[in-house]
């Protein structure tokens, strides 16, 4: 044998030794272990078996299933992140949440039929459109006499660029978001100027107030819980308000940020300009996520696109006299109708929340028009019975 080859061999059988050395472990960490493998094939036994309404069970065939289960994002995130709440509260409506923007698309073959069933029909070759807040001036007020409209609210989620979503989140990233958010906020002038409150360190009383008076989010959401997104609680979250309560910003809770506008009484027009006076000028200081197909991104799915809930607290004595019935009218003007303290509640001195159902597929001010519309015509229902 020459020198040569002497080299050359070791070198060779060295170096497949090291690629195959590579190949197996970069597979070892793209593929999903046998442990939460298992707890999928649990999982998915358990939703089929039972009587679960949620979109999650409408759409997790056994194929879908299959297609997906040995799937990872590069966060390393499984299936199993994306269904475990809609595996552990089957009552859920919905059922699943993406642990990291990635997700929409590794998983899409269960996001998308669920995105088109939620949003009415958007569908996965669709496009959302460019974000339009339209003319805030032609939004009035839904209830100039204040017989049904107790409080109005618009809020709108964001992502911030270059974190992913809760389930993901370092317990260090929590504080640096908290610190960026705060000081940010610290920079907001006129009527938006106000203060941030970390939820650590806040009393139970002064939390429980805000919560009560439906200013702040509540604690220990079992769909969120679920999906894991409460972990390191209540480090990184926090409240930022004004003076009169009336702009507010929540971090850290299901989304990044969402950012709140609300008021008592029926006047739209205001609430939505308080809001959009207040997104224009926070997008100019931190950067958002935003996905050409879906809009802004969001932890659930159904609050991609536009991420624009507009809600009034209302009272509907006759019209809601029968429940089913007015949860009938207010779908058909694509409306959702929630409890007083909000989703997963129930309705307190016949006190209903009424919102937009859909974000995606419509600009913001449509999404807002939806809602304005809807209630138009639920009062004037009201006033004919
Ligand atoms: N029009 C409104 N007037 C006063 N409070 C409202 C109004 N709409 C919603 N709220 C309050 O906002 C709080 C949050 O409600 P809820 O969690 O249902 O909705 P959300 O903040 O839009 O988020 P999500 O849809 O993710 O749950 C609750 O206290 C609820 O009562
Ligand atoms: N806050 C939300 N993301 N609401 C929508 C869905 C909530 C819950 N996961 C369910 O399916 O019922």
């Amino acid at each position: 044998m020459n020198y040569k080859l002497k080299v050359t061999i070791p070198v060779v059988v060295c170096g497949g030794a090291v690629l195959a050395y590579y190949l197996i472990r970069r597979k070892a960490a793209a593929m999903v272990d046998a442990t939460t493998l298992e707890k999928l094939e649990a999982g998915f036994s358990k939703l089929a078996a039972s009587d679960s309404k949620s979109l999650l069970k409408k759409y997790l065939t056994r194929e879908v299933f299959d297609a997906l289960k040995n799937k990872k994002t590069s966060f390393g995130s499984t299936l199993l992140d994306c269904i475990q709440s809609g595996v552990e509260n089957l009552d859920s409506g919905v059922g699943i949440y993406a642990p990291d923007a990635e997700a929409y698309v590794v998983f899409a073959d269960l996001f998308d039929p669920i995105i088109e069933d939620y949003h009415n029909g958007f569908k996965k070759t669709d496009k959302h459109p460019p974000k339009n807040w339209g003319d805030v001036e032609t939004l009035g007020n839904l209830d100039p006499a204040g017989e049904f409209v107790v409080s109005t609210r618009v809020r709108c989620g964001r992502s911030m660029e270059g974190y992913p979503f809760n389930p993901c989140l370092t317990e260090a990233q929590y504080k640096e978001m908290e610190d960026k958010v705060a000081s940010t906020l610290s920079g907001l002038e006129g009527e938006l100027k106000g203060t941030f409150y970390p939820l650590t360190g806040m009393s139970k009383e002064t939390q429980q107030q805000l919560i009560d008076d439906h200013f702040l989010f509540k604690e220990g959401d079992r769909f969120l819980q679920a999906a894991n997104a409460c972990r390191f609680w209540p480090t990184g979250r926090g409240i930022y308000h004004n003076e009169n309560k009336t702009f507010l910003v929540w971090c850290n809770e299901e989304d990044h940020l969402r950012l709140i506008s609300m008021q008592m009484g029926g006047d739209l027009k205001q609430v939505y300009k308080r809001l959009v006076t207040a997104v224009n000028d926070i997008e100019k200081r931190i950067p958002f996520s935003h996905n050409d197909r879906l809009g802004f991104l969001t932890f659930c799915p159904t609050n991609l696109g536009t991420t624009v809930r507009a809600s009034v607290h209302i009272k509907l004595p006759k019209l809601a006299a029968d429940k089913a019935k007015l949860e009938e009218v207010a779908s058909k003007y694509h409306l959702q109708v929630r409890g007083t303290r909000g989703e997963h509640t129930e309705a307190e001195g016949g006190v209903y929340d009424i919102s937009n159902k859909r974000r995606m597929g419509l600009t913001e001010y449509e999404a807002v028009k939806e809602m304005y519309d809807g209630i138009a015509e639920l009062i004037k229902i009201e006033k004919s019975l």
